[in-house]
Parts: C-alpha cells; sequence; structure tokens
C-alpha cells in the first residue's frame, strides 16, 4: 500500500434496525425512552482496513456479507452505527448515484443533477453533459423520464455521470451486471483506465476480473475482514471455501 491512506475504516459497525409491526416504528419514535420495540441485526462487526491512494481494491464475500452496506458507509449514504471511517477525495459512486434519480425528470436533467452533487461546477457540468450522453448511448431516451426506463439504462446513466466526475475514487458496486454485454466491456475499458491515475474500491463476484483489475482484495465474512491482501492468495482461498460449502450442501441433500 502506497504510504498515504486515502480511505481509512477502523472498527466499523452497522447494526439495522428490524421492526417486527409495521406501528413498532412508531412506538419507537413516541415510547422509545423506555422500552425498544425493534430487534437489531448487526451486518458489519468490526471492520477495519486502510486504502492507499491510487491502490486498486476489490472487496469480495458472500450474498449479503455486507459488501453494499460498507460501500454505503464509505460514500455517505448510510451511518455507521460504531466505528470510523475517513475518505480523503472526491468519491464517484458508481450506481449508488443512480438510486438517488428522480423518475419524473429526464436522463439529461438527472444527470445534471448527478453530476452537480458528485462536486462539479455548473460550467464543468455544461462542458461535459454531451459526453455523458454519449457515453451513455441510450438515443433520444436521454430525454424522456427516467421512471420509463430499464434497469440497464438508468445504470447507463448512472456509469456515464461518474465517468465524467473528475474523481479520485471509485467506489464501483457490481456495477458491471447490469448492463448489456457492450456496455459492460465499456465500463470495464473505463475502470481499468481510470486504474492508472485514481483509487478503486469495487465490489465484483466476476473474481477473474478482479484479479486482473485489483492490487489487493479484501474477504468480507461474518461481519469482518476474514483475509486480505495478494489477489491471487485472497481469491484463491476464497474459491477453495466456495466450493467446500456446495460440496457440503451436495453431501447434505445427497
Ligand atoms: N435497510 C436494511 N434493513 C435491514 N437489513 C438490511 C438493510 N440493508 C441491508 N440489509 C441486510 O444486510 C445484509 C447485508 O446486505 P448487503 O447488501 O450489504 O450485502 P452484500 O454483501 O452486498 O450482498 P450481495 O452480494 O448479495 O449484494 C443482508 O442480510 C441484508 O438483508
Amino acid at each position: 500500500m502506497s504510504s498515504e491512506p486515502i480511505i481509512v475504516s477502523e472498527g466499523v459497525g452497522k447494526a439495522f434496525q428490524l421492526y417486527a409491526h409495521q406501528n413498532d416504528q412508531l412506538k419507537q419514535i413516541l415510547f422509545g425512552l423506555w422500552k425498544q420495540f425493534y430487534r437489531e441485526k448487526w451486518v458489519l462487526l468490526d471492520v477495519s482496513f486502510r486504502i492507499g491512494k491510487g491502490e486498486r481494491v476489490g472487496l469480495i464475500g458472500r450474498n449479503g456479507a455486507g459488501k453494499t452496506t460498507l460501500l454505503q458507509i464509505l460514500c455517505g449514504i448510510t451511518r455507521p452505527t460504531k466505528g470510523a471511517f475517513e475518505v480523503t477525495g472526491r468519491i464517484a459512486p458508481i450506481l449508488a448515484l443512480g438510486s438517488g434519480f428522480d423518475g419524473l425528470l429526464t436522463g439529461r436533467e438527472n444527470a445534471r443533477i448527478g453530476a452537480a452533487i458528485l462536486g462539479l461546477s455548473r460550467r464543468e457540468v455544461d462542458a461535459c453533459i454531451e459526453d455523458i450522453a454519449a457515453f451513455a448511448e441510450i438515443g433520444p431516451a436521454f430525454e424522456q423520464p427516467m421512471r420509463t426506463y430499464s434497469s440497464g439504462m438508468l445504470a447507463r446513466v448512472a456509469f456515464a455521470i461518474c465517468a465524467y466526475a473528475k474523481a479520485d475514487i471509485l467506489i464501483v458496486d457490481e456495477a458491471l451486471s447490469v448492463g448489456d454485454e457492450a456496455f459492460q466491456k465499456k465500463c470495464e475499458s473505463f475502470i481499468s483506465n481510470f486504474a492508472r491515475t485514481g483509487t478503486i474500491l469495487m465490489v465484483s463476484h466476476d473474481l477473474e476480473f478482479l484479479r486482473n483489475l485489483c492490487d489487493r482484495v479484501i474477504w468480507l465474512d461474518n461481519g469482518v475482514v476474514r483475509m486480505e491482501g495478494d489477489p491471487a492468495e485472497v481469491l484463491g482461498a476464497y474459491r477453495a471455501e466456495m466450493t467446500a460449502r456446495v460440496e457440503h450442501q451436495a453431501q447434505g441433500a445427497a
């Protein structure tokens, strides 16, 4: 890792509040000082790591391991329940941005707002909006309300905004699984180019892509970092565990 950390996570934990009944949330607001009306579900227990400037780091783990939750914490979308984190620099959160689109506004309008949220000035947005449209490659649909978009079209616009956000850090959550093959290739090549100068933290179940892209891989399991280091080693250990798990389940079923 380079000497200058750009992302630091220290003992980060996250618990979601689960309410058994709809009106329990209201009860919690009214009577929460005296009684707890929810059950806590701890998704992240104690997650610590550092990412240096210019590093390309992959984040892996089983479904539900808390990868998206961790990225959302780092992007400021949700707060950790415990621990602390620090991110130094401008983040482009690929896909997380898409969840904030307004369905009544057009692709162009959402792209302008999204780019501004990511820190671009009005002049910078004016300068790159046509490039964003060209990158998204959705043709006249860019002028239509986003409620008419497919999930792939939403992902295209979200990715295109991030591609022009002049970010220092790219945070990518399974972005490549949504678009069609042509767009996936375009995104892969954008990420590989970005990796030459910027810092990347990327969640993916495409282990081969991570092996080729990353300097380091972090394996999240049971709420903690189970292993981190050389991609070949970590991905090898992860694959072995997944294979063993499948075999164990097959034996159980037989
Ligand atoms: N708002 C929420 N309220 C309650 N539980 C939640 C909430 N958001 C996520 N979870 C739970 O937290 C756990 C971790 O979810 P998360 O999406 O972070 O996992 P993930 O590792 O990204 O999984 P995947 O590989 O399937 O995308 C899951 O069990 C999920 O059901």
